[in-house]
């Protein structure tokens, strides 16, 4: 099977809203970001290492981000869906550079090769270390607990700045054994972190079978007997109140689950929230006071936010 690779020259600006919007809104296979400024830092990292940037095939002069779909997609219509993205990104006073657009062919097979090539070891906290499937790692503390990976298709490879907001906030809030629900839990990820940090039991939903069965996948591979995935709009249809609800996924969505939380949520329960876009905050806030909600911490990293919240009356 080939993928369509879509490919767009310009700035590293727009890097974090081109991957979401490639993912969640029109759900990609996959992305990558080849950045000037890695290769021009590779050589810093690293005093043996001499880079000479001349010899890099197709050096970005910004940010190349490429995003990966199914042959059968529309090239036409999500080459235009790009466009208007990019002129709506301008519109918010970003650099877009070029925003020259192309797009060719791979076989899978080699995407495959790529993506492993470049996901590593995340040693991600005190508490946490992500690990893909096909790495060894040996845990920098005794008890760091190792989170095993193969993302597949689905979100959550825990480089994203959204899912590493999220996990700051779980270790914060998950002061002894409470019960998690992770909405939108793509490849699992917060699941198993929440597992593995002592949650005494998980229920994980998605509204994609990608991600349904990534996630399930990526459970049997942490052996977690804890965790319940359930395919899922939101929290249609879950049953059971929890301590702790957890949901990293953009604004507008999160301002449909704000509704939905009261009923779920336990006395005394925290919610958290992650992929909140900065310029969206204040709606997300407006909506959360409407609903007699407060929230108890902020965590920034770059323009994403997080928010760790809980009932007025708490
Ligand atoms: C940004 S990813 C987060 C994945 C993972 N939890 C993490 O933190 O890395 C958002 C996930 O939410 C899912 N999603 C989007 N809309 C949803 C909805 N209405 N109900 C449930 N899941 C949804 C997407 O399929 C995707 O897997």
């Amino acid at each position: 099977m080939k993928l369509l690779i879509i490919k767009i020259e310009t700035s590293h600006e727009v890097e974090d809203a081109l991957n979401i919007y490639s993912q969640d809104v029109l759900h990609c296979l996959g992305t990558e970001s080849r950045k000037r400024s890695d290769f021009e830092q590779a050589g810093w990292e690293s005093d043996s290492t001499i880079v000479n940037l001349s010899e890099i095939n197709d050096l970005p002069q910004d940010l190349q981000f490429l995003a990966y779909f199914d042959i059968e997609q529309d090239k036409a219509e999500l080459v235009e869906k790009y466009q208007k993205k990019l002129a709506e990104l301008k519109s918010y006073g970003l650099q877009i550079g070029k925003a020259k657009i192309t797009t060719s062919y791979i076989k899978d097979e080699d995407w495959n090769t790529v993506w492993q090539k470049f996901y590593h070891v995340i040693n991600f906290s005190r508490h946490l270390a992500i690990v893909p499937e096909w790495e060894d790692y040996q845990p920098a503390f005794k008890d760091q607990q190792l989170i095993k990976l193969d993302p597949g298709l689905a979100f959550g490879t825990g480089t994203h700045k959204t899912t590493q907001i999220a996990l700051m906030g779980l270790e914060q809030a998950l002061t002894e054994p409470k019960t998690v629900c992770d909405v939108g839990t793509g490849s699992g990820i917060l699941a198993i972190a929440s597992s593995l940090l002592g949650a005494s039991s998980v229920v994980a939903t998605d509204i994609s079978d990608e991600a349904v069965t990534a996630a399930k996948e990526n459970i049997a591979l942490n052996h977690l007997a804890n965790i319940k995935v359930e395919k899922a709009s939101l929290l249609n249809g879950v049953e059971g109140k929890y301590d702790i609800i957890i949901a990293n996924i953009l604004a507008e969505i999160l301002l449909e689950l704000i509704p939905e939380l009261n009923e779920h949520l336990n006395a005394g329960g925290k919610v958290i929230f992650s992929g909140i876009d900065y310029t969206q905050l204040d709606k997300i806030k407006a909506a959360l006071t409407k609903h007699d909600f407060k929230i108890d911490l902020t965590i920034e990293h770059g323009r994403w936010v997080g928010l760790i919240i809980e009932r007025k009356d708490n």
